[in-house]
């Protein structure tokens, strides 16, 4: 059974942003799979992206935590994730050994996207070329594990009429992690883990229930809704926890899992990130 020990961590583009920071990551995924897991790593990189599409005096608002992308940014989007961000991480993975494969969303199939609405004060908006993942197809992920490498996908899916979309990376780790059934999705960011006073950033939520959750995420802002709704849309489906935890601090993701394979699908140690769990039974 390859779901068994799956763990999908999504590494965002905030946590990335030092050096040593991503070897630092790049260590603890390979010792994950030392331990027996099966990790894979789905990135994103907006503020990468922000930067090119800056030089390039493309301007793109965000919406409900999304890149509002027209066919210009799209372009910077997918060279800066699958040209860029994505290789540099495959070659700190493969620091270690040849295990790193990179692949986007459009190989394989892997993501199949559709076009994705903002809801801004009731009204459905526009967001251009972003996409949700309606549909993902786990055989290339799977055939990967079981050779016993470490997929690294960028968030880009291609949709039955054929246009490539910009899918938030939270979301993609989300239903990559659903989808794999895995054991637990680990979400690095660049905060301690969800405020439950945002903005005023004083008490973070240890542990959520799914049910919670949900009634919460209307209410959240910015890039915490994506990756509050990836977290239940995994638990939902059967992932046994969802954790987002502070990716600026070094070896976050060992520390958030307990540092041993065996405590990955249970509730991360006390005071590390938000965990959310699904509803009780
Ligand atoms: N309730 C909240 N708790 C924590 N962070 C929040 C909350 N609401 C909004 N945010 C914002 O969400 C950001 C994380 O999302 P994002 O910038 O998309 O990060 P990443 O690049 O890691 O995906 C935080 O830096 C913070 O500014
Ligand atoms: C639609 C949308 O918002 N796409 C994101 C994709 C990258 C991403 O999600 O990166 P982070 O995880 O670092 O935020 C973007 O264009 O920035």
């Amino acid at each position: 059974m390859t779901a068994a020990r799956t763990v999908v961590v999504k590494y965002g583009g905030h946590a990335m942003t030092e050096p040593a920071l991503r070897r630092a990551f790049a260590r603890d995924v390979v010792r994950l799979r030392e331990e027996g897991l099966r990790p894979v790593v789905v990135h994103g990189g907006g503020p990468q992206i922000g930067a090119e599409l800056d030089r390039r005096g493309i301007k793109t608002p965000f919406l409900n935590g999304l890149r509002v992308t027209g066919p210009s940014a799209l372009d910077v989007v997918r060279m800066v994730l699958a040209g860029r961000v994505q290789p540099e991480l495959v070659g700190l993975l493969n620091e270690h050994g040849p295990y790193a494969v990179g692949l986007s969303g459009e190989d394989a199939r892997t993501l199949t996207a559709e076009r994705r609405y903002a809801e801004v004060a009731g009204e459905r908006v526009d967001l251009g070329l972003v996409g949700d993942v309606a549909r993902v197809d786990t055989a290339l992920l799977e055939l990967l594990l079981d050779h016993g490498h470490i997929p690294v996908l960028s968030s880009l899916g291609r949709g039955e009429d054929g246009q490539v979309y910009n899918v938030n990376a939270d979301t993609a780790a989300g239903a990559v992690a659903a989808a794999l059934r895995a054991e637990t999705l680990v979400v690095l960011t660049d905060v301690p883990g969800l405020y439950a006073d945002w903005p005023r950033s004083e008490r973070v939520v240890d542990r959520i229930g799914a049910g919670e959750l949900e009634l919460m995420l209307p209410g959240l802002s910015g890039g915490m809704g994506p990756k509050m709704e990836a977290c239940l849309r995994a638990v939902r489906a059967g992932v046994r926890s969802a954790r987002v935890l502070d990716g600026r601090s070094p070896h976050a993701l060992m520390a958030g899992l307990a540092g041993s394979a065996g405590a990955a699908g249970t509730a991360g140690a006390a005071g590390v990130g938000t965990t959310v769990l699904p509803d009780e039974r």
